[in-house]
């Protein structure tokens, strides 16, 4: 039986901490002369405050500081479109059945019984973010997050892309062998019609084990204008087709090798511009699409570890005003390290070693089995611990870190139930240490479709919110290389020349008070005074 809730004076309300939690579902509006509703705009003047620290004489001075900030959201969500590049993978395959699981609110037998659709790992559509306090009772009043804003609901989706393997959908989920047959046999017919549009491939990005899936490509092996102009051209086609407002790109094709950066190449857009012209060979496809979207003004995200944005595709987008973001989907092994790395090293305990071991039997493992293309994962899966030592200047001198090794290897019995083992190796307290084994299956396409779709959900929010300074006349969108989306993402692309952090908690905190600010809320900061302070 829930507890019964109890004003502030401590006078039953005569409802139980459930009826009070259950309460708030319907939305909120939030009264306050700095929040203005209209039928197409929600606007709020909001001050930002911050701490400046300067070291003068070899002491810190901080000063608290204020930036006002007026943040315009648009209330209309429009119809939204995601294009997936590798839509016939598992993780494309695996979200376009969830999608129509939940839009016909599917129920299917397993051997646990009867399950429905659910959108279980999508932070936007199953965490919910704390509005404010109770004044009655001083309990905390919780919302779904995806009630913070108004947002495109994933059932309202029209999805669609390309594969260079021209396997329709259905038979795509059957080749990705995630889904109980009893699911499939209720989306099979619907996702039978669905066929991906051919691709461009590009051989030497891939694992040469990708080669015999690969027949449905367009024609020429290297980059090309034709390329970019007929990949703009699908999105305009799927937009009309389906009276869409707007379409989201979400790379979930295969990982690439990486690019070299080469100066007069890919070092800025008109370089960039110039070698896909020529048919630069070392262009890669998911740069030529990222650049066919920034052309056509479609967000582009990228799902996989490899450097799609050269400094070139950066500076095109940035040049466009369009949207990118990236990189490598944070899904499981690497999302549960940005938590334990953040706890363990905040508590003060000096992580000295990690060692993450993974192995899968899916085809993004057999292609990871190729060395080029493991190491772009290596990479995206290393780095994630930089900012949180980095920032511990107690427990680490500079340029001190874990080790930290990462390894994947390919075994095909598991398919796409991924192992993860982790060793995490500490000092703790007057030469002692802490070791934790971690040993966590990963349902990777279970877990990553989730995050695709909020990826895609968060992406098209930020289309329609723009921002001045208090006193500016004119409104703008946020920068293009959208960093708010780090919180699904193991290598964060920022704007140039800003901090990465990849702690998880601090990721969403961002993510969530930057929504907050959008109507005017106080970014949570946990102090509770109110129960604190009587
Ligand atoms: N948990 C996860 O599943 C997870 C987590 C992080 C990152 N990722 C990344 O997401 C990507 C997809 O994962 P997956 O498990 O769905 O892999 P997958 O191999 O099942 O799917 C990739 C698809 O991309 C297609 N493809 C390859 N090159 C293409 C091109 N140039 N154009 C169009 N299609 C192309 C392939 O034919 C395949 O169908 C991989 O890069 C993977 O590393 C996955
Ligand atoms: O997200 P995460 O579980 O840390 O990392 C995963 C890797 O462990 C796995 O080998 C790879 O196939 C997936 O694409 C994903 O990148």
């Amino acid at each position: 039986m829930a507890p019964h809730a109890n004003d502030t004076n401590g006078n039953a309300t005569g409802m139980s901490v459930n009826e009070l939690r259950n309460k708030s579902q319907s939305g909120f509006t939030v009264q306050s002369p700095k929040v203005k509703y209209t039928d197409s705009d929600i606007t709020s003047n909001y001050t930002y405050r911050t701490t400046d620290v300067s070291l003068e004489d070899g002491k810190y001075s901080a000063a608290p500081r204020e930036t006002a900030y007026d943040f315009k959201t648009e209330r209309k969500v429009g119809k939204v479109g995601v294009m997936m590049v590798g839509w016939g993978g598992n993780n494309g395959s695996t979200l376009t059945a969830g999608l129509i699981a939940n839009r016909r609110k599917l129920q299917w037998e397993t051997r646990e019984g009867p399950h429905a659709a659910n959108y279980y790992g999508s932070v936007v559509m199953s965490s919910t973010v704390k509005l404010g306090t109770d004044g009655k009772t001083g309990h905390d009043v919780n919302i779904p997050l995806q009630g913070l804003l108004p947002m495109v609901h994933p059932d309202d989706l029209v999805v669609g892309g390309w594969d260079i393997s021209s396997m329709d959908i259905a038979a795509s989920m059957d080749r990705a062998q995630v889904l109980e047959p009893t699911l499939k046999s209720l989306v099979r017919k619907e996702m039978a019609s669905m066929k991906p549009l051919p691709s461009i491939y590009y051989p030497d990005f891939i694992a040469s084990n990708q080669g015999d899936r690969a027949d449905n490509v367009l024609p020429g092996s290297k980059a090309s204008m034709e390329h970019v102009e007929h990949l703009r051209k699908d999105i305009r086609d799927f937009k009309q087709a389906n009276s869409l407002d707007k379409v989201i790109v979400m790379w979930t094709a295969n990982t690439e090798r990486y690019a070299d950066i080469v100066p007069g190449v890919n070092d800025t857009a008109a370089n960039l511009l110039n070698a896909i012209k020529t048919g630069h060979e070392d262009v890669a496809p998911s740069t030529v699409f990222a650049v066919a979207c920034i052309l056509e003004n479609a967000p582009f995200i990228n799902g996989s570890p490899q450097n799609t944005f050269v400094p070139g595709c950066v500076q095109l987008a940035e040049q466009h005003g369009a949207f990118i973001g990236g990189d490598d989907f944070k899904s499981g092994q690497t999302k549960m390290k940005s938590a334990l790395v953040d706890f363990m090293i905040n508590a003060g305990i000096k992580l000295t070693s990690i060692a993450s071991y993974n192995h899968l039997g899916n085809n993004d493992g057999k292609n990871l089995s190729s060395q080029k293309q493991f190491r772009s994962k290596e990479i995206s899966k290393s780095n994630v611990v930089d900012d949180m030592v980095f920032a511990n200047n107690v427990l680490y001198e500079e340029g001190e870190h874990p080790d930290h090794t990462v390894v994947i290897k390919y075994m095909p019995a598991v398919g796409d139930n991924k192992r993860a083992m982790d060793e995490y190796y500490a000092e703790i307290f007057l030469g002692g240490h802490q070791t934790i084994f971690l040993s966590n299956v990963c349902e990777d396409s279970l877990l990553a479709s989730p995050l695709i779709l909020d990826l895609v959900l968060i992406t098209e929010l930020f289309t329609r919110i723009q921002w001045r300074a208090a006193g500016e006349s004119e409104f703008k969108g946020f920068h293009s290389v959208l960093s708010v989306l780090s919180y699904m993402l193991k290598a964060p692309m920022t704007p140039p020349g800003t901090p990465v952090v990849n702690a998880l908690a601090k990721q969403r905190s961002c993510l969530v008070n930057i929504m907050k600010a959008c109507v005017g809320l106080e970014p949570e900061n946990d102090m509770t005074l109110e129960h604190k302070l009587f």
